[in-house]
């Protein structure tokens, strides 16, 4: 009976494919600053782009990867060889790619600057999805190469470091250094954040301030999961001035270096000292928490990006006990330095496993004020929720100080 069950699921007569094959497709070539060329096929829109190329060891979810802001200005290489064989879903969004509860991906559309992949799936299956992966990076005008072996590109960018990129479609002209676009001198936080305040769920417990630095959808998700108002701030909004409207300040992902973001940071210095409420911080949030506490922040060499990477909580606070291990999502280039006498008022709260960078830092407060800054994403998407009980914490602590 079951196995009747299962030939008939596997007559395949679902699965779709491209109307194109692949062998067809133009030839395509990413050069690295730091020399070295690969050639494959052009997949996606017929056009060369730039960026800087980063790896991801995520298994799935290239779906919400790509459309998470903190990619912009990125050449995104996946290390899982076959990418796109589950399709891309419908992906509704809101006026100006703002956020709504239809939205079912990251954001309202691909983010990154290009994919590198070792073997574009022609072929794709899923009962939510409505087109390949070509066809949506074609419609949303981003290339992808595939056909290169990523496993050889992934070993230059751990030994030699994130490098600038280019997808040249159609042609193999080498770039000189020169050539190459660099996006990491501009504030791409402006430009991913949202340009107007926007409020969601009225009618909410507790009303939350999320700054956004360009925010994951599955934040705002997850906030609202627990009956939060949510008010989605512009990045440079002046948050301090207008704290008295809000129970708690959420401080969201985005993309780029954090010290272009000077203003939000002195807006949060001031803040943090003197605002007795809850403040939470995630990837960029929790990079700029730490600028306006008095941390550093540096450019790691590669970066983490993938959904496995553990991280060792230093102390006890909410749902989180000192001493366990939790395997988190991770898409970062920076981070905090490890001081080893962290400010007045701070201790570090996390640390990676494999690399002892700073995963987290805490408010030492005694009169019970809650900040809490992670370099991970407790909301994942793609990834484990081992920590995603970190929004209750957050959102229970605005409600104990509603009163405040
Ligand atoms: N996910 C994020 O918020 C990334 C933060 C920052 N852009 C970095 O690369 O470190």
């Amino acid at each position: 009976m079951l196995f009747k069950q299962f030939n008939k699921l596997t007559t395949f007569n679902h699965i779709r494919k491209f109307a194109t094959q692949v062998s067809q497709f133009t030839p395509a070539t990413l050069h690295l600053k730091s020399g070295q060329s690969f050639t494959g096929k052009a997949f996606g829109a017929d056009k060369s782009s730039f960026g800087e190329t980063v790896f991801t060891t995520s298994v799935t979810s290239y779906t919400e990867s790509m459309t998470d802001p903190s990619y912009k200005g990125q050449l995104l290489v996946f290390t899982t060889p076959l990418i796109g064989n589950y399709g891309v879903p419908l992906n509704p969004s809101g006026k100006d790619g703002r956020y709504t509860p239809e939205m079912f991906l990251e954001s309202s559309g691909i983010q990154c600057s290009g994919v590198i992949v070792a073997d574009v799936a022609e072929k794709f299956s899923h009962y939510e999805a409505v087109e390949s992966l070509h066809d949506w990076c074609k419609r949303h005008n981003i290339p992808g190469i595939t056909g290169v072996d990523t496993r050889a590109i992934t070993t230059i960018l751990r030994d030699q470091g994130t490098t600038l990129g280019q997808i040249a479609v159609g042609e193999s002209h080498k770039q000189s250094p020169e050539e190459y676009f660099d996006p990491s001198p501009i504030n791409l936080i402006a430009e991913a954040s949202t340009k107007e305040a926007y409020t969601l769920n009225e009618q909410g417990d507790v009303h939350v301030a999320v700054m956004d630095f360009g925010s994951k959808a599955n934040i705002i998700r997850a906030l609202l999961k627990r009956n939060a108002k949510v008010t989605v701030l512009p990045w440079d909004y002046d948050f301090y001035s207008a704290r008295d409207n809000y129970d708690a300040l959420f401080l969201s992902n985005g993309p780029g270096d954090p010290r272009h973001a000077s203003v939000a940071v002195e807006n949060l210095a001031q803040t943090v000292k003197e605002w007795k409420k809850p403040i939470f911080g995630i990837c960029m949030g929790h990079q700029l928490l730490g600028l306006a506490a008095g941390l550093e922040a540096y450019r790691m060499t590669f970066g983490n990006r993938g959904h496995n990477q553990p991280v060792l909580a230093l102390s006890e606070s909410g749902s989180i006990k000192a001493g366990r291990v939790y395997v988190t999502s991770q898409n970062h280039q920076y981070a905090l330095k490890l001081e080893e006498q962290f400010p007045d008022g701070w201790e570090p709260f996390f640390i990676n496993c494999n690399d002892s960078s700073v995963e987290g830092i805490k408010s030492t407060d005694k009169s019970g004020k809650q900040i809490w800054g992670v370099q991970f994403h407790p909301e994942a998407f793609g990834g484990p929720l081992d920590t995603i009980d970190m929004f209750t914490d957050f959102v229970d602590a605005a409600k104990k100080g509603k009163s405040i």
